[in-house]
């Protein structure tokens, strides 16, 4: 199943730069080996803000959920979601 997820980050400004850049990195880690495994398809940054859109290939609601929660970022972040299904008129078969 395809999700449409937007994480907006909101890392608290007291937090030490050696933390940050820490939980940054691992999340970087996270983040690669789920764009190489096919769940996290797509990520783009929102432009002029610390957000990004992305597409995740989840087996279901659960993978989805399981996915996010072990963000190293998700304490610090708000993320809205849009579960997607094929338009009819697409021509990209995995769209689903
Ligand atoms: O920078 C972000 O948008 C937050 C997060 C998502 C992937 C990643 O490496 O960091």
């Amino acid at each position: 199943m395809l999700y449409h997820v937007s994480m907006t980050v909101n890392i608290p400004t007291d937090m030490d730069t050696a933390t940050v850049e820490e939980i940054k990195a691992r999340e970087k880690v996270y983040s690669l080996d789920l764009q190489r495994q096919g769940i996290w398809r797509h990520i783009w940054r929102v432009a002029g803000q610390y957000e990004n859109v992305s597409i995740f290939d989840c087996r279901d609601h659960l993978h989805l959920h399981e996915v996010l929660m072990g963000l190293p970022l998700y304490p610090y972040m708000n993320i809205s979601i849009m579960p997607l299904c094929r338009h009819p008129s697409s021509m990209h078969e995995d769209d689903k």
